[in-house]
């Protein structure tokens, strides 16, 4: 798919005060600082279209983005993020997990994952909420140019094994890197598919 238009919509912090046309909408979500903003810029081809930062904790609000006038990307605040305060940090968390239970224009998120960690219990046990709650989502490996091509198969390897322990299936799945544009087409197809089916 070719992105031939992307343009912010709006940010806030309130799941009801979205966007209220029924377009379909794909959202980011992950830990501060692994590489949300940045994989959004990389598949629309946009340097700053998401705001980027070296320090978790940028992305603050529920970002929507207009892509080819035809669908949505959100860029979401991370989680497990434990610099701000305990009250702003339950705020993120509502409200995050209100966009996922309220949004019914949310056909599919992406869970990123750093490629070089260990799966993380709050990782983990974030999914495993999407999976109680019936939430479509596929797991995005980020940061894959810091490993070797043996390696990346390693680490995927190693991570698909602990989800099947409670899993039936492992996630679908990409292998991503915004400062190489690893990933780009795969997850562009996907979406492209995922419209497709719907209409
Ligand atoms: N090497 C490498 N660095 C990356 C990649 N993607 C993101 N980064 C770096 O990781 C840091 C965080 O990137 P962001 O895109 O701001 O991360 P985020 O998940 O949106 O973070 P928050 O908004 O704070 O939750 C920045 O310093 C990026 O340059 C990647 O594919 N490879
Ligand atoms: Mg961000």
């Amino acid at each position: 798919m070719e992105i031939k238009s992307a343009e912010f919509v709006m940010s806030n912090s309130d799941v009801t005060k979205c966007p209220k046309d029924l377009l379909p909408e794909y959202a980011f979500i992950g830990r501060s600082n692994v590489g949300k903003s940045s994989l959004i810029n990389m598949i629309t081809n946009r340097k700053s279209l998401a705001k980027t930062s070296g320090r978790p904790g940028k992305t603050q609000l529920i970002n929507h983005f207009l892509i080819n006038k035809t669908w949505h990307l959100v860029d979401l605040p991370g989680y497990g993020y434990a610099r701000v305060s305990k009250s702003s940090k339950k705020t993120f968390q509502k409200f995050i997990t209100d966009y996922f239970n309220q949004r019914e224009q949310m056909v599919s998120a992406f869970v990123l994952v750093d490629i070089r960690h260990k799966p993380q219990p709050i990782d983990l046990e974030f999914m495993a909420w999407m999976g109680e709650n019936d939430i479509p989502f596929s797991i995005i490996f980020t940061k894959a140019d810091k490993l070797k091509p043996q390696a990346i198969l390693n680490h995927v390897a190693d991570y698909s094994a602990v989800m099947m322990e409670t899993w039936e299936d492992m996630p679908n799945y990409f292998i991503t890197s915004s400062s190489k544009e690893m990933g780009k087409d795969e997850l562009l197809n996907y979406i492209h598919e995922v419209n497709e089916n719907m209409e």
